[in-house]
């Protein structure tokens, strides 16, 4: 898929992650699948997927929905995590991903090559780069390094971003006003409606949205914390 067709499909749109952890209830690739399902008859343009299913989840939904796919892997939770190698970004690409989600900070990665080489050996098989971002400083020089997109997916999961329970919207801000070609993907921590049209507003190109829609563990927290129980955090 082109990047143009691929920015016509997401813009002003709403893709939705689905994952679930390692001990989470609805932890199976079919599982994750069915979800992906249900995303998109509410209307999802993209689904996002992988993480501790990996590859196999990655596999499942594309072969279930007939929007594009926004694959990636997760090996561990600290550092480089997502997508971290060129193998491990291939193997998301051959799985049928559109578009490979793959850690943008500059920090170094497990394999030792740059961004800019997961980047090109992506394209060179026909695939897009989803560069998951921190800081404004990330989000330049990953679309320096040629990124497709950039998403700030790691804004308070890093030790160098600012930790809030809140989406980064002002990283969203940042991020359109240094970049204004680029397609800028607001992720991480959009609870509510609200905060989806604040990001669009922002110029955010489309905005990814997880757990508040696919982890009903978290839905059903929020719920129950009027009883008193404190909100677990996200299992995904
Ligand atoms: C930091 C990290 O590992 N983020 C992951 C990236 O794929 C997922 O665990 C998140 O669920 C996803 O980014 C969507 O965010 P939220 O679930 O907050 O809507």
């Amino acid at each position: 898929m082109k990047i143009n067709q691929f920015a016509e499909v997401i813009r002003g749109g709403l893709i939705v992650s689905c994952q679930a952890g390692p001990d989470h209830p609805l932890r199976d690739s079919p599982t994750i699948a069915r979800m992906a399902r249900a995303v998109v008859r509410g209307g999802a343009t993209a689904v996002r997927c992988g993480g501790v299913g990996g590859i196999a989840d990655v596999r499942a939904v594309a072969d279930a929905v007939p929007v594009p796919v926004i694959g990636l892997t997760k090996q561990g939770t600290t550092g480089v995590f997502i997508t971290p190698t060129v193998d491990d970004a291939l193997r998301v690409l051959a799985a049928g991903a559109a578009v490979v989600a793959t850690d943008g900070t500059t920090r170094p990665r497990p394999d030792g090559a740059p961004l800019s080489r997961t980047i090109d050996v992506v394209h060179t098989a026909g695939g897009l780069v989803m560069a998951d971002v921190s800081t404004l400083a990330e989000g330049v020089a990953a679309a320096e390094a040629g990124a497709d997109l950039i998403a700030t997916t790691l804004s308070g999961y890093t030790p160098h971003s600012p930790a809030s329970a809140g989406p980064d919207l002002a990283l969203v801000a940042a991020l359109t006003a240094a970049l204004p070609s680029a397609l800028i993907v607001a992720e991480g921590r959009y609870h509510h409606p609200e905060q989806v049209r604040a990001a669009l507003d922002a110029g955010a190109t489309a905005v990814v949205v997880g757990t508040a829609i696919t982890d009903p563990a978290w839905i059903t927290s929020t719920f129950a914390v009027s009883r008193g129980r404190a909100v677990p955090p996200s299992a995904s």
